[in-house]
């Protein structure tokens, strides 16, 4: 839209000097504005009803039919990803794994939806394709330019030296953490039960439990926000996962479609502003850490075996990077598995049979016992069973996590740019061609995963290979595909803590499951989800526990 304005602003002053009789009036006050506004009329012409049909270089992607001028395809005057639209699209459009959408203004859309066409994207073509700038703007200014939108070689090697890290050998030093957090926990919850006739919200505690683990997983720092909710700096933290306001979208959108998105941040609401406070804070926290650790390890001392820890030792990260990549596995590693564990307790209420399935496999092998006894000094700690042991001794507990991961993606969608001209499945996409791809979708197709995909079923992971579903592999669900499971995506760009949020999530389930019994307060209510980047119950998850001894 700015250049569009400029060329009206341009052609109003051309107007004025060459060719005075045609202006609005002779002086600039009424016929820049008129020429902007005309320019504006055809700009919305040339995209909203030319461009589509006539001029896209993508024609050749099927689309579906009854596109608005102003809803694009999706019916609605927001950004949404239009999920139960685009469930039936797959269906009703015939395609070769690519659909084209319009969103509001006709804002074009590939939304990718075969395996080949997604193994095309993630794996063998990854890096043709770029986060799009309004993704990097929202995701950058909280966590600098760090692992989540670094791009070609920087990301290629900021991910390579980050690995260990995230290495079963290493990740299973983290598990006393988990424990400890859970543990303390389901105690913390325990203790104000009475105050609250026995009723909780999920998301509170789970919330404050997974910031408290990517903080000392992180970079050892405890915000201890379990035992105190009103810790400054996990207040700080809230700040930047809130929802903005009805203004602050007007904003975005003004800024998506008239100013450009790159201006977003500079314009001080106070949503900006205190997003902008919030961040600084904690970066200022995570640089004290980081000397901290820098001058334990001029003097020789042991620096710990968090996160930051080992990407320190590499070397190869600047100061300033450092922080990068501690904000970033603080943004990437917490509100997800908050909401999948909000989902698991949602999924496990819901199902009271799956609930007592799970706690007859824990008993077995861990019973409470084991959990009231493994506290340290604090009250709290360690690890009642070896890493091994809860990997591989609870075949229903992984099946149930696995179907709850499938059911509920954390992460409903994400989007890719064509950074060149390449090819999806054989189909020609050229540069600058937006591209959505969703978990939501890929996850409960029908044709990937069997007649049963749109239920919620941990059995379709224990099933016989060839037993079950479409014949498809039990590793893989019954699904016919590796990548019919979407939601920590695959390729070079995957999830770098899913090994990290799949121990972390067992953990908790195990330990909640085998201190309460669980209902939903309102069993008839329907589920309803919020969507921002990630996707949570919208009421927090509310229940009713019994205490179990
Ligand atoms: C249930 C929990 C989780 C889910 C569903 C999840 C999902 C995802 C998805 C879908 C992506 C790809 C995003 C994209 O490229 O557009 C991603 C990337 C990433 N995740 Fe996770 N995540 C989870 C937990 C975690 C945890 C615990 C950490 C860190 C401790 C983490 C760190 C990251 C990072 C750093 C990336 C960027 C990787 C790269 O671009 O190379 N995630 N995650």
């Amino acid at each position: 839209m700015a250049s569009w304005s400029l060329i009206g602003i341009i052609v109003a002053v051309l107007v004025i000097k060459f060719k005075p009789e045609y202006s609005v009036h002779e002086s600039y006050f009424l016929t820049v504005p008129a020429a902007i506004l005309i320019s504006w009329i055809l700009r919305f012409i040339y995209s909203a009803i030319l461009y589509p049909v006539y001029f896209t270089p993508v024609k050749h992607i099927p689309t579906p039919p009854n596109r608005s001028w102003l809803r694009g395809n999706t019916g609605v005057l927001t950004l949404k990803f239009p999920t139960d639209l685009a469930t039936k699209w797959i269906k009703n459009v015939p395609n070769s794994g690519l659909i084209r959408y319009y969103a509001i203004g006709n804002l074009e859309r590939v939304l990718v939806v075969s395996p080949k066409a997604i193994s095309d994207l993630l794996v063998a073509k990854s890096y043709d394709f770029i986060r799009p700038d309004i993704a990097h703007i929202q995701l950058s200014t909280i966590t600098g330019e760090g692992l989540l939108v670094a791009e070609g070689d920087v990301h290629k090697t900021q991910r390579k030296t980050l690995m260990p890290s995230f290495s079963y050998r290493h990740i299973k030093d983290l598990y006393p953490i988990f424990w400890s957090k859970a543990i303390q926990m389901v105690n913390e919850i325990e203790k104000g039960l009475p105050k609250n006739g026995n009723t909780i919200q999920v998301s509170t505690w789970s919330s404050r439990a997974m910031l408290d683990i990517i903080g000392l997983a992180g970079m050892s720092y405890d915000f201890n926000s379990v035992k105190d909710p009103t810790n400054e700096l996990s207040g700080h933290y809230s700040n930047l996962l809130s929802t903005p306001s009805g203004y602050q979208r007007i904003v975005a959108t003004f800024c998506l479609f008239v100013i450009g998105f790159k201006y977003y941040t500079s314009i001080p609401t106070p949503y900006i502003r205190g997003m902008l406070h919030s961040v600084q804070c904690i970066r200022d926290t995570a640089k004290q850490i980081l000397l901290e650790k820098q001058a334990k390890l001029k003097r020789g001392e042991d620096i710990g075996i968090d996160i930051l820890s080992v990407a320190m030792r590499s070397g190869n990260f600047s100061d300033e990077n450092l922080i990068d990549q501690m904000m970033t596995f603080l943004a990437a590693g917490h509100e997800t598995t908050s909401t999948a564990f909000q989902f698991a307790v949602y999924a496990m209420s819901k199902h009271q049979h799956i609930q007592t399935r799970l706690r007859e496999e824990l008993r077995e092998k861990l019973p409470l016992s084991l959990l009231v006894e493994s506290k340290d000094d604090e009250g709290y700690k360690t690890e009642p069973i070896p890493a091994s042991a809860i990997d591989n001794n609870f075949p229903y507990l992984n099946a149930f996590l696995n179907e709850v991961l499938r059911y509920y993606p954390s992460v409903p969608f994400t989007s890719r740019e064509a950074a060149h001209d390449t090819t999806l499945a054989g189909q020609h996409v050229p540069k600058g061609t937006n591209i959505l791809i969703s978990p939501e979708i890929i996850n409960k197709d029908e044709d990937l995963w069997g007649a049963d995909a749109k239920v919620f079923n941990p059995d379709r992971w224990l099933a016989d290979a060839g037993t079950n579903n479409n014949g498809g592999n039990k590793s893989n669900g019954g699904a016919i595909s590796n990548y019919a499971f979407g939601t920590f995506i695959h390729g070079p760009r995957s999830c770098i803590g899913q090994g990290f949020a799949r121990a972390e999530l067992a953990i908790f389930v195990a330990v909640f499951v085998s201190k309460f019994e669980v209902a939903l307060k309102d069993p008839e209510k329907k589920l309803e989800v919020r969507q921002i980047i990630t996707q949570a119950p919208a009421d927090g998850v509310v229940v009713n526990l019994k205490v179990l001894s």
